[in-house]
């Protein structure tokens, strides 16, 4: 269907130039802010039907285009748990690598790790969680032995000066286990930071997270890893996302995953519902006079392109309020 858009606000268009990393605060929030766009791997691997590879390639070169500084591309994860990743190395040798922009990619074990090298990857991104439930059923393994598997990734990434971003799931709640104590997402984080990641992103994988949560969860982790070094990855299941990631920016933290359109989910995750629109973070953040050094115009044709491929609607709020179906 045709979609017909209308202006976006002069100030919210005018956002463009920024790529910005900074921690340094105005008032209580962040002066800037950077995105981690996680659409093209999070946003797609619990699509069912299988994406062609030239529709993900577009559309990273699409979100490079707006200006995102972190797009996470692909995973390069067991084809057989994630038939949708099964093309990681022709979407991360197929991307334009723009200058600036860093293009991470998942690695669950030393083999990913080995086969995303070999495509190209400067960057990875290692994934546990603080549920031992969830780690079985995402990862095939204990916490114990997840970190295990993390430190020869860790040590082959250091050898060769890669980068590696840590993911803790669960951090306000579990599909399997429920409740999940900060205490305990604290644990996991600490271990991985200590390990050698240098940023931890906490995953509200199934969305059911609270600003309350949020603050008493974030509390616990900043007395174990420095807030500079923190992320927030919030779904939006329960319409939480954006409030929650506004608790974390007023908690310091400047560094957000969000997904194009909305997209998103874990497979392993049964009810999780699709990412915090990057578009309405972007919104958010531009009215707070935040910079993020993303083009909201050019993300949008990012969310309506990909929403199309998909033939379906977008998620993001921003997105629906611009355009006149
Ligand atoms: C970790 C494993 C591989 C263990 O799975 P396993 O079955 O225990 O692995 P295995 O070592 O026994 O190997 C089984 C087969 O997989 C192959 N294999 C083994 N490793 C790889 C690899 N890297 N790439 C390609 N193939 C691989 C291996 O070679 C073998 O092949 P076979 O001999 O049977 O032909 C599996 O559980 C897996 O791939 N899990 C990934 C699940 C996943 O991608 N989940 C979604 C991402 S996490 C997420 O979305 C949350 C997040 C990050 O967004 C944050 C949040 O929201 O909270």
């Amino acid at each position: 269907m045709a979609t017909v858009r209308r202006e976006l606000p002069r100030r919210l268009v005018g956002l463009a130039s920024l790529r910005a990393v900074s921690t340094s605060s105005v008032g209580t929030f962040p002066k800037r802010v950077k995105i981690v766009e996680v659409g093209p791997r999070d946003g797609l691997q619990n699509e069912k039907n299988i994406v062609p590879t030239p529709v993900k390639i577009k559309l990273i070169d699409m979100l490079s285009e707006a200006g995102l500084p972190v797009i996470e591309a692909t995973s390069f994860v067991s084809p057989k748990w994630v038939p949708q990743m099964a093309d990681h190395t022709e979407v991360l040798k197929g991307i334009q690598k723009f200058p600036g922009i860093n293009y991470p990619v998942l690695t669950p074990n030393f083999k990913g790790f080995q086969a995303a090298v070999a495509a190209g990857a400067k960057e990875v991104s290692i994934f546990g969680a603080a549920s031992e439930l969830f780690t079985k059923k995402n990862i095939n393994c204990s916490i114990d032995e997840s970190v295990r598997r993390f430190s020869d990734i860790l040590q082959a990434a250091r050898a060769t000066s890669i980068p590696v971003r840590g993911y803790v799931s669960c951090v306000l709640g579990c599909p399997y286990e429920g409740k999940i104590s900060p205490a305990k997402v604290a644990e996991v984080a600490k271990k991985m930071y200590s390990m050698g990641c240098y940023e931890i992103s906490l995953g509200d994988t199934i969305g059911v997270g609270t600003p309350g949560g949020m603050k008493d969860m974030l509390s616990a982790v900043m007395y174990e890893v420095p807030v500079a070094a923190l992320a927030v990855h919030c779904h939006d299941t329960y319409g939480q996302a954006l409030a929650n990631t506004l608790m974390a920016l007023q908690m310091g933290v400047s560094v957000v995953d969000s997904s194009v359109a909305g997209l998103g989910g874990c497979p392993y995750a049964q009810g999780a519902s699709g990412n915090l629109a990057t578009e309405d973070l972007v919104y958010m953040l531009a009215g707070l006079g935040i910079h993020t050094g993303v083009n909201l115009q050019k993300l949008l044709e990012a969310g309506t392109f990909i929403c199309q491929a998909l033939n379906r609607k977008t998620s993001s709020k921003v997105a629906q309020a611009t355009c006149k179906l």
